[in-house]
């Protein structure tokens, strides 16, 4: 019998197991752009309320199988997260953020209970039906006793059964997959064997299918070995059981890892390191050679940098939007060669307001580009719309979205020629290696590698496409960023009133000026982005536009940062 109603045993059930986890007073949490995430210690009360969201989520929806994420991906080792996946492997429906923040911030075991009763009487939530949850988490140290308070959230769950998995350690991109793997089990959507080893095995033989075995000629243009820096975290394994599948094929070479040691986590390393310090992590230096390539994954593998040495041994990085421009004209070229024409598939690209302008350009001339606010969640739905949409952040975090209309036309497409049916073949195995569920290291590095081994590319080539106009990303910290708002995919403030204007009239004195402003989604502070023809004036614009932002919002003089103009 359906029930929208908390029997008196739920009750204390709830009560029961809340009192091991509460909440401290004066602590508020907010399910941000990457659900909830902070210093690990605070984070025991949200992990238990999550696992109750997470088990009414899945009552919500049929008892699909709903993922639970513990990580804090490239932020410092002794921050944690936690993010919740919906069934088909995206991120957790926007409307129930609001839900999971108001159980979060139950100042006590019966708010809790009534905060429950509210949601599920809100949404209609038939709690006698089971609920099905799967969790993983990163390697960080502070895991295993999140994950218990996770446990006790799931117990806690009022109504039917709450069936839940450990999947272990594993890549925030794997947890995804196996979401999906797992409601997709013998349909027609079917997306693949729903366990860690059916990953690798899938993407290493698409990757098998598009990059024939080193010695013939489709391939001689691959790599003989790739070095990826793991972030000495969880991407390390990954690395290396993907690594032996692809033995003859390319050799990756794990560098930066470490997964034992405390504090080295994303220290010195990582995809983050790379973009923000826009340089080589210290342990590759020795490594890379002039005109080799590596990349850099995050501390949970789902971003992903390249870069290279240029001939002169000087650091060349290839960002997010390097791979996007990278992949979009690809899916294009592929098309044409398999006669699929742009009327019956069409290719666009997403991008944040921090793509560099150059990027955005280039592609603007190729393709649609559409421009969201940041997180993936706004890329993710937008790309949804292309037949091929390909979404990057400028952070490295992507993926490229085959619409089931696209995978139709590739099944029923009628190749008339034997090169024609390559492509074809090359672009029916592109959507296997590229992971449908969410933006993945390991995957876009693949898929990267495929597409410049086709070319006959190095990094020098990729790199040439269009060259980064000069940029500066500089954070304020303010009192209340709760004041900035925005409009125009965050490219415009609303709020404070008139800062606007004054921004506006001092971008217009900058050649091939750009700059914005918006209130962080993941960490107290304003960020100020900005961009210009020449480097000392990019600074200059993003340091005037920090000062201005300081300013406005009455900070301190005091401690004014002295770069501040
Ligand atoms: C400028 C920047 O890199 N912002 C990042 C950062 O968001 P903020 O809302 O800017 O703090 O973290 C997000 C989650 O990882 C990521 O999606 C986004 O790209
Ligand atoms: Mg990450």
């Amino acid at each position: 019998m359906s029930s929208n109603v908390l029997s008196e045993s739920d009750k204390s059930k709830v009560v029961d197991l809340a009192n091991r986890h509460t909440k401290p007073s004066g602590t508020t949490y907010q399910y941000g752009t990457a659900g909830f995430r902070m210093k690990a210690d605070q984070l025991d009360p949200v992990m238990f309320t999550v696992g109750i969201v997470a088990a009414l989520r899945s009552k919500k929806l049929d008892s699909k199988i709903i993922g639970v994420m513990v990580t804090a991906s490239h932020n410092p080792e002794e921050d944690n997260g936690v993010k919740l996946v919906d069934p088909r492997g995206d991120m957790l429906e926007q409307a129930w953020e609001g839900y999971a923040t108001a159980l979060a911030n139950s100042s006590s075991p019966e708010e809790l209970v009534h905060q429950i009763h509210q949601m599920v009487t809100a949404l209609q939530i038939d709690l006698s039906k089971p609920a099905n949850v799967i969790y993983a988490r990163d390697t960080r140290p502070s895991g295993p006793a999140l994950v218990s308070a996770l446990v006790d959230g799931l117990k806690a769950a009022p109504g039917g059964t709450t069936t839940y998995t450990d999947e272990g350690v594993l890549t925030t991109p794997i947890l995804h997959y196996l979401v999906r793997c797992k409601n997709t089990l013998g349909t027609e959507e079917e997306y693949g064997v729903p366990t860690e080893e059916g990953y690798y095995e899938k993407l290493a033989t698409a990757f098998k299918k598009l990059l024939k075995p080193r010695g013939s000629i489709d391939s001689q243009n691959a790599p003989e070995e790739l070095l990826v820096d793991c972030a000495n975290g969880v991407g390390t394994t990954a690395t290396e059981k993907l690594a032996k599948h692809l033995e003859g094929y390319i050799k990756l070479i794990p560098v930066n890892t470490s997964i034992d040691k405390l504090g080295v986590l994303n220290k010195g390393c990582g995809a983050d390191y790379v973009k923000t310090q826009q340089k080589l992590p210290p342990s590759m230096v020795p490594l890379l050679q002039p005109n080799q390539r590596a990349c850099s994954l995050d501390g949970d593998a789902d971003r992903l940098m390249y870069y290279y040495l240029d001939r002169n041994g000087k650091f060349k990085m290839l960002d997010g939007d390097k791979i996007a421009a990278l992949v979009a004209g690809f899916f294009g070229e592929l098309m044409e060669h398999a006669g699929i024409s742009k009327e019956e598939l069409d290719v666009g690209v997403v991008q944040t307001a921090y793509a560099n302008g150059a990027s955005t350009h280039y592609l603007s001339q190729r393709v649609p580009v559409q421009c969201v606010p940041t997180g993936v969640k706004h890329l993710h739905h937008a790309a949804e719309h292309y037949s091929i949409g390909v979404y990057f952040e400028a952070n490295g975090h992507g993926t490229v979205l085959f619409s089931a209309n696209a995978l139709n036309v590739l099944r029923r497409h009628q190749a008339t020629s034997p090169a024609q049916q390559a492509s074809l073949e090359n672009l029916i195995a592109l959507t296997e290696l590229i992971n449908q569920t969410v933006g993945d290291a390991l995957s876009d590095m693949l898929l990267v590698e495929v597409v410049l081994a086709y070319r006959g590319h190095g990094g020098a080539e990729w790199d040439s496409l269009y060259t980064d106009l000069p940029n500066r990303l500089v954070k304020v910290s303010v009192k209340d960023r709760g004041a900035f708002k925005t409009e125009d995919a965050e490219r415009r403030l609303t709020a404070p009133q008139g800062l606007q204007d004054k921004l506006d009239a001092l971008i217009k004195k900058y050649e091939g000026g750009r700059a914005f402003v918006r209130p962080s989604g993941t960490e107290d502070v304003v960020r100020v982005y900005a961009e210009a023809t020449h480097k000392v004036e990019a600074d200059e614009l993003a340091f005037k536009v920090a000062g201005m932002v300081y300013d406005e919002v009455g900070g301190d003089p005091a401690s004014r940062p002295k770069e501040f103009m």
